[in-house]
């Protein structure tokens, strides 16, 4: 059984605590509240998908340098530098090995300055925190993890048919992969406030969609009909998700798009190429963020 620390008890590191938990593993989460940290101490986590499970969790508000088989990273992306500060200051040079689970690619950037053993990964679940303590598995899918330098644990021992772990060989083309599905959905659910699925169903929703994926496919130098192929599954797989997105939004928070959209306008600048469709979902998203404000 592994020890596991986990940075992060929002919506992804609620579930993987809870479901790690549940595996036997030694879990202790990292809460950025100390009412939160307290709220699981006493109270455990509550999951809650096709089963209903109170899971004692160890909390804590601080990371404390603990030797652990793994460090789990489950912030947003933008959260990701000063956790990284925060993980080289807690730890010195002797940092455990680390997974990276973010959406989009910009927290790559914040990577290259260290030497340490780094998995990345893609969660193909969705996963909405309900309170402090609860979490509720919105959809059921995979994880996978690809080395993204170093000689990491081997993580199939954390991999349970219920909740499977895939090992990737490339890391690049596995976030690449999960960037187009994000650049595709993401936006475009949080401009028409619409499911996931409904980019499928609603046929002026889907040219667009489908033109973005083209687009996205083009910068990125892969496959079109592979790439629009994934995102039509994952639209029906999470037809009733509410993306990540477009749950920031509405939550008034600040969205990841500067990761995903963000990223591909980088390389189609880098390539001389235009991307409008792009340009447009990122200004649009934007200018919602202000709204917020
Ligand atoms: N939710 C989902 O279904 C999916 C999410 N993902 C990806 O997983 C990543 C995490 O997403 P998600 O869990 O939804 O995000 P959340 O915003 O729900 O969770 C992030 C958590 O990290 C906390 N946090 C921020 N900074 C720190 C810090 N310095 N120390 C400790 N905790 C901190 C936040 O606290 P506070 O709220 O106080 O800022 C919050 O509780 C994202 O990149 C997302 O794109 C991928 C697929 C699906
Ligand atoms: C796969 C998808 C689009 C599921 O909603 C996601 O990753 C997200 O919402 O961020």
């Amino acid at each position: 059984m592994l020890k596991i620390t986990i940075i992060g008890a929002g919506s992804i590191g609620l579930l993987l605590a809870a479901k790690f938990s549940i595996a036997n593993h030694t879990v202790t989460i990292v809460c950025h509240h100390v009412q939160q940290a307290n709220k699981i101490n006493t109270e455990g986590i509550e999951y809650r998908g096709t089963t209903i499970r109170k899971v004692p969790v160890q909390a804590t508000p601080e990371l404390q340098n603990h030797k652990v088989d793994l460090l789990i990273i489950a912030v947003k992306s933008q959260q990701v530098s000063s956790v990284v500060q925060h993980i080289r200051m807690i730890y010195g040079e002797d940092i455990p090995d680390m997974l990276f689970i973010q959406n989009g690619m910009a927290h790559i950037e914040n990577l290259k300055s260290l030497s340490h053993n780094i998995l990345v990964g893609i969660i193909n679940h969705g996963a909405k925190k309900l309170d402090d303590v609860t979490v509720l598995h919105t959809g059921e899918g995979t994880i996978e993890v690809s080395t993204y330098q170093g000689v990491p644990y081997p993580l199939h021992t954390l991999s349970k048919e219920d909740f499977p772990i895939y090992y990737v060989k490339d890391w690049y083309s596995m976030l690449a992969r999960k960037l187009i599905v994000n650049c595709a959905i993401n936006p475009l659910t949080g401009i028409f406030d619409v499911d996931n699925g409904e980019l499928l169903t609603n046929a002026r929703f889907y040219t667009i969609l489908r033109e973005l994926v083209k687009e996205t496919s083009q910068v990125l130098n892969l496959n079109y009909e592979e790439a629009l192929s994934n995102v039509q599954a994952v639209c029906i797989k999470t037809a009733r998700n509410t993306s990540s997105m477009l749950a920031d939004l509405k939550r008034g928070r600040l969205t990841e798009i500067d990761a995903i959209t963000g990223v591909i306008l980088k390389q189609a600048e880098l390539k001389g190429l235009d991307a409008p469709y792009s340009r447009f979902v990122y200004d649009s998203i934007k200018g919602l963020e202000k709204k917020i404000d």
